[in-house]
């Protein structure tokens, strides 16, 4: 299961048709791949930077001008502004394009996009491990929002990594998945990546979250994230900040997995994320059909942030940062 391929040309699964059709879409230019993520066709944070950077070699291919590689860039890393893999990924190619002579920049860009796919793919890996040995017991139950699969990544996944892990090892007992309104990722991706895999899966709406960790039914609440400011401020989903409240208000651990490259330590707290607002009609409208009164106003953050106080514990791939404090982020990722 995957959310692109690269072959020297890109195809990514037109996610906004799941799980009613899988349909491939070859991308072939940054202009496409930029409506393409605007559009949530894909999605993720770790994934769009591949997407991303896959097309930028792409126009690399078809025109290496430095300046007019700057200029695609700056248009795909501004798709979206919360996840600021985006970014890393637009200024890492960037970066090898000033690097490399004209006549092997192509070449070049392809070679680094392929180096932050394997690089993303070997860091879900490691993070599936690290995070299932986090967590205590042999039989788990784990909630999770939204989807941090391998729709949204280049590997197995963040969060959904580590419920992976659990699977493999005999200690899943139930994932349990938010359907996570308005776009579904969750009802429509996460549940979907475990039927394809054969995880016991059981779908939620978002507001029954509240009684069923109050239930005792749920072990662990594991997320993925877009932003992690330097202070542990978490941006992901929205409705991962009230999941965090109840997580704690039951004593349920809360992780956060996410690999490096969605650090920024540029951004000093939770408040300093750029918190991505969305079209109304999300809200509005569920399978193109309106779902409330003309002239509502919506509100249609697409993502909220967790304070680092809330958080058990954020995994990458280069260890398990616990307690989240602004000194023990700069440890593990220095
Ligand atoms: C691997 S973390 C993916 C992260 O991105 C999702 O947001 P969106 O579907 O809007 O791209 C969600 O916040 C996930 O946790």
């Amino acid at each position: 299961m995957a959310a692109l391929r690269w072959d020297g040309k890109l195809f990514v699964l037109d996610q906004r048709l799941l799980p009613w059709e899988e349909r491939w879409v070859e991308v072939s230019s940054a202009e496409q791949a930029v409506e393409l993520i605007r559009g949530l066709a894909v999605r993720g944070a770790p994934v769009i930077g591949l997407v991303a950077a896959y097309a930028l070699a792409l126009e690399a291919h078809k025109n290496p001008d430095l300046s007019y590689l700057e200029a695609q860039g700056q248009a795909l890393a501004q798709a979206r502004p919360t996840a600021v893999n985006l970014p890393h990924a637009v200024s890492l190619l960037l970066q090898v394009a000033r690097e490399t002579p004209e006549p092997e920049r192509a070449k070049a860009l392809a070679a680094a996009a392929e180096a932050l796919h394997r690089a993303d793919a070997e860091a879900c890996l490691r993070m599936a491990q690290l995070g299932a040995a986090f967590l205590s017991g042999p039989s788990l139950s784990v909630l999770t929002h939204c989807n941090a699969g391998a729709l949204a990544t280049g590997g197995v996944g963040t969060a959904l990594g580590v419920v992976r892990a659990l699977h493999a090892s005999g200690r899943l007992h139930r994932l349990y998945a938010c359907e996570a309104r308005p776009v579904l990722q969750g009802a429509r991706l996460t549940a979907w990546e475990a039927v394809q895999d054969g995880l016991p899966v059981t779908l939620l709406a978002d507001g029954a979250a509240g009684s069923l960790l109050a239930s005792g039914a749920v072990h662990a609440v594991v997320v993925g994230a877009d932003r992690i400011a330097a202070d542990g401020s978490v941006a992901n989903k929205v409705g991962t900040y009230p999941l965090a409240v109840l997580a704690q208000r039951h004593r349920v651990p809360f992780l956060v997995v996410a690999p490096t490259t969605t650090f920024d330590l540029a951004c000093p707290s939770g408040a300093a994320i750029p918190i991505e607002s969305r079209p109304a009609a999300e809200v509005r409208e569920c399978a193109g059909r309106a779902v409330t009164a003309e002239g509502v106003g919506v509100f249609n953050p697409a993502f909220d942030v967790t304070p680092p106080e809330l958080v058990t514990a954020i995994v990458c791939e280069r260890g398990v940062i616990a307690p989240v404090t602004g000194e023990n982020l700069q440890r593990v990722l220095a």
